[in-house]
This record gives structure tokens, sequence and C-alpha cells, in this order.
């Protein structure tokens, strides 16, 4: 039976988009369906704008460190909240029409809509019966409130980028990725913040030095910390809000934040009519190539929640792209993925971690913390560098680099690169730095801090 389409994707976001127009490219006859915002969430709620608020949270603190460079102190008036979200929803338009765009140029047929499954080679497109051979869901992720009293009180993720006006005082549950960048935001444009976690540290899966690190980092900004809190409540008190636990603990604030985790969007798809047993709010489970339980339909992004960052949606969907129709079979590698906490100052890191690694066998640690040479002169406080390497002490290759201080996003791309390569701690030894910089720091790690893992290597 003659299909309408080689190929339908549902979803254009990062993963979807990518992997749309390459199949096209490769002469495939390609649909996509997008229900709300072309370019997904990493365009519209996500890293795009995210990044610009990062940015203006940034610059409030820089004008202050100039002073001490000989600058006049120009601070004086409050950030202006509506000339930021102006410029940064101009970006956020300019970069989402791209996205149609791309689709467009590649021969790629748009649906303004929202896709369900039929059967399994039928779609549901905004009432329209559409059918392909093979589909690819790419529908990414929502973010979630926690189940309590007063939930509905609280923002997500998406609400940031909506706001009218800076609230004077927010509280953040949550302790990972977007927690923090959040709070940081918030703080550095002038907010009082409060970020409330359940666990002893923030981020919860990155190295403990650099949790350590990001913990006094956040203190040193004026950010309060509420470490091993899960409120069970939100109420309504006047005209703020109050966040609350069981026992006495209790803060106030205009805005509460969940940042607290994001479910694969898998609700109402009709998965169960594509034959596809998928439990509500987990991530679609694929084999090693993003084939689900059903041959002809696969799953990419976000959906498959396992490594949820807008480069690796865009590689693996381009990888699937060239495997099904580019005569190219190839996978991305899940492995040694460079990723970044856009916090003030931001965390990069690769690879990894000093306890990952030591529960392999033995390794050695190098560590060093240093004032950048910026802050020498500004004082600011919190502003104290942290790097580490993790070293496989058998094959002494490069097993983890770890970074908090300014610049390290850009410096760790380059970082990913080397240790991708399986470099060594003498590639990096004999690696001339470029001085004078911090990321010098990464090849002149003479002095190893400690072993780790001799217990692993016992065993
Ligand atoms: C606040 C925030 C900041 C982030 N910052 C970063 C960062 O700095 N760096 C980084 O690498 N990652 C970041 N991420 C993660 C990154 O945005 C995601 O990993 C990436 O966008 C995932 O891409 P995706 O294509 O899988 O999903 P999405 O981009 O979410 O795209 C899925 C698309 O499918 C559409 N859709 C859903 N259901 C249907 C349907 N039934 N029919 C039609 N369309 C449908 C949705 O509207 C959406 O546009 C951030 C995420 C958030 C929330
Ligand atoms: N800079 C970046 O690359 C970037 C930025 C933002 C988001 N992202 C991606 O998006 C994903 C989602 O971000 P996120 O911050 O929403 O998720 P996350 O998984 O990083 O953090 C969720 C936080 O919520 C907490 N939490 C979950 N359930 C809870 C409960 N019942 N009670 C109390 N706390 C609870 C967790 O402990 C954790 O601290 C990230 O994992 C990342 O892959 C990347």
């Amino acid at each position: 039976m003659p299909y309408d389409f080689d190929l339908f994707v549902i979803g254009g976001g990062s993963a979807g988009v990518r992997c749309g127009r390459i199949a096209a490219g490769h002469g495939a006859r390609v649909a996509v369906a997008e229900e709300r915002f072309w370019g997904g969430t990493c365009v519209n709620v996500g890293c795009v704008p995210k990044k610009i608020m990062v940015n203006a949270a940034e610059y409030g603190a820089w004008m202050e460190d100039a002073a001490a460079f000989g600058w006049p102190h120009h601070r004086h008036q409050a950030h202006d909240w509506a000339k930021l979200a102006a410029a940064r929803d101009t970006e956020v338009t300019r970069l989402s029409g791209i996205y149609g765009k791309l689709l467009a140029g590649a021969g790629v047929t748009s649906f303004d809509a929202r896709a369900t499954f039929v059967d399994p080679h039928t779609l549901d497109v905004g009432g329209k019966r559409v059918t392909a051979e093979r589909i690819v869901i790419a529908v990414g992720g929502t973010p979630t409130r926690l189940p309590i009293p007063g939930a509905e009180l609280g923002l997500i993720s998406d609400d940031l980028f909506t706001l009218k006006a800076l609230p004077k005082r927010a509280i953040v549950i949550g302790g990972g990725y977007i927690a923090v960048e959040f709070a940081c935001i918030l703080r550095g444009l002038g907010a009082e913040v409060d970020l409330i976690y359940r666990a002893p540290l923030p981020l919860r899966g990155f190295d403990e030095d650099v949790r350590a690190a990001a913990a006094e980092a956040l203190a040193a900004q004026g950010i309060r910390l509420n470490p091993d809190v899960a409120p069970t409540r939100i109420a309504k008190v006047g005209d703020h809000l109050m966040v609350s636990k069981s026992d006495n603990f209790m803060r106030e604030a205009d805005a509460v934040f969940f940042c607290t985790g994001r479910e694969p969007n898998t609700a109402g798809l009709g998965l169960d009519k594509a034959g596809l047993d998928v439990r509500p709010g987990t991530g679609i489970p694929v084999d090693d190539e993003h084939r689900t339980a059903v041959p002809h339909i696969y799953a990419i992004g976000d959906v498959i929640d396992r490594v949820n960052l807008t480069p690796m949606a865009t590689a693996v969907g381009h990888a699937l792209a060239d495997t099904l129709f580019g005569k190219n079979p190839r996978k991305a590698s899940y492995e040694n993925v460079p990723t970044a906490v856009f916090m003030s100052p931001p965390i990069a890191t690769v690879g990894l971690t000093e306890a990952e690694a030591a529960a392999r066998g033995p390794v050695d640690i190098y560590v060093t913390r240093f004032t950048p040479m910026r802050h020498t002169i500004s004082k600011r406080e919190g502003r104290r560098t942290l790097m580490k390497l993790v070293v496989c002490q058998n094959t002494q290759k490069i097993l983890g680099a770890h970074m908090l201080g300014e610049d390290s996003a850009e410096i760790m791309q380059g970082i990913g690169i080397a240790v991708g390569m399986g470099a060594t701690k003498q590639d990096f030894d004999r690696t001339i730095g470029i001085h004078p910089t911090a990321a010098e720091e990464f090849v002149t790690l003479r002095t190893r801090t400690r072993v780790a893992g001799v217990q692993a290597a016992a065993q």
C-alpha cells in the first residue's frame, strides 16, 4: 500500500526538525507536525531564552566589578525587565522562524497541528488522516509540578518567559539544572531567592566537589539555600505565597517555581493504537537504534528520557535520518557527552565523576581551586574557580573533567574533544598553556591531590 509519506516526524523541536530535514535531504518524502512552536523547547522555552536571561543577570555584577577596574559605577537604577523581555522575545521569534524555513527549504511538508496515532501507520494530524511508512516520535517533554496541595499556585519553567515583571521574592523548588540556573537568573536580576531542595547539596549526579563548590557559589551571591527540605504545601496568604513542610519550615514569596523535573509528552498521543505499551510519565523504551517495540516506529530526544540535551537530540535525529535514508548507518554516542549548567559561575563537565570512576577502579584525582585574575581585582565573593581531572591510574586516560568557573562551558567543549579521543594525562601535560587564562590550569595540574577507587580494584 503506498503511504502519503516515507517518514512522518511528530514534533518540531531539536530532534524532530533535524531528523526531518536531513531525511528530506536524502530524498525521502517527509512531513513534520508541530502543535505549539517550531524549534521546540530549546528555542522557545529552554536553552535560548534561558541563556539570554543568564547573560542579562551576569551584567549586573559585571557593572559592579568594573568599578574596581576604574570604571564609574553606573548601577543606579533597577534592571528593566520589559526591555530584556522584548529583546529576548524578538530573538526567539527570529530563531523559531528559521526552524520553520529550514524545513520548507529542505522540501519537508509542515503541519502546524497536533498529531496522534490512529493505527501503527496512520496519524490524525489536526483532523486530517495521514499515513507514513515510518514514524519518528520526537514530542519532547513537559515540566512537572510536585503533587502537593496548592501546587497550582506555583509556576513552571515555561512561565519565566512570560512573566511581566521580576518577582521581588522568589522560591525555586528543585536542585537540578533548571533550578540552579533559574535561581541565579532571578537573583542576578535583583530578586530575593530561596532555593529549596531535598538533598544535602544541589545538582545530584554531578561530581561531589563540583556540587559543594556550586552550593558555595550560590550562597555567596545571596541565594538562601534550604537543603534537605521536601515541601508539602503551597498556600496563598494575602497577596503572597507560602511554601511549607510538615515541621515549622516556612518561606514566603511572590512567585514559586517548580523546577522539579520534566516528563515525556506521551499523554494522549494514542501510543496504544500504535501498538506501544508505555507507562504514563516515563520515556518511550527504544533499542540502540532508537526503534520502539513496533519496528517502523522510532523515538528520539527528550521523549526517551535518556540524555535530555539539545545537541544530543539533534545528533540522534541526524544519525537516524542518515541510517534510514542516507545509506550511512551510524549511531550518535551517549558516552562522554559534555554538558554545562549555566549558573553563575557556570559548571561544565565531561565524562565520569570521581565516584563513578572510583567504582570501576583506581583513579588519580587532580583538583585545583583559585581566584580568577578578574576577581583578584574585583574582590567579588564566591567566584573561586574549581577544576578537576579524574584520571585512570592504569592507563592514565582522562576519564572525567569538571569545572566550575567563568567560561567553563566554552573551555569544556575543547576538553570534550580530547576526552572523547582518549587523551591521557601526559597528553594534557605536554600541551602548552595559553597564558594568562584559567583554561591553562587544565594542562598544568602537576600534583596529584589524592587517589580514589583503590577499594574497587581490591574487590
Ligand atoms: C528551561 C530549560 C533550559 C534548557 N537549557 C538547555 C541548555 O542550556 N542546553 C541544552 O543542551 N539543553 C537544554 N535544555 C534541554 C533541551 O531544551 C531539550 O533537551 C531539547 O529541547 C529536546 O529536544 P526534543 O526535540 O526532544 O524536544 P522538544 O524541543 O521539546 O520538541 C518537541 C516538540 O514536539 C511538539 N509536540 C509534542 N507533542 C506533539 C504532538 N502530538 N503533535 C505535534 N507536535 C507535538 C512540542 O510542541 C515540541 O515543540 C533546557 C530545557 C529547559 C526546559
Ligand atoms: N544547561 C543545560 O544543558 C540544561 C538546562 C536546563 C535543563 N536541561 C535538561 O533538562 C532536564 C530537566 O531539567 P530539570 O532541572 O527539570 O530536571 P533535573 O532532573 O535536572 O532536576 C530535577 C530536580 O527536581 C528534584 N525533584 C524531583 N522530584 C522531586 C520531589 N518529589 N521532591 C523534591 N524534589 C524533587 C530533583 O531532586 C532535582 O533536583 C535536565 O536534566 C537536563 O537534561 C539542561
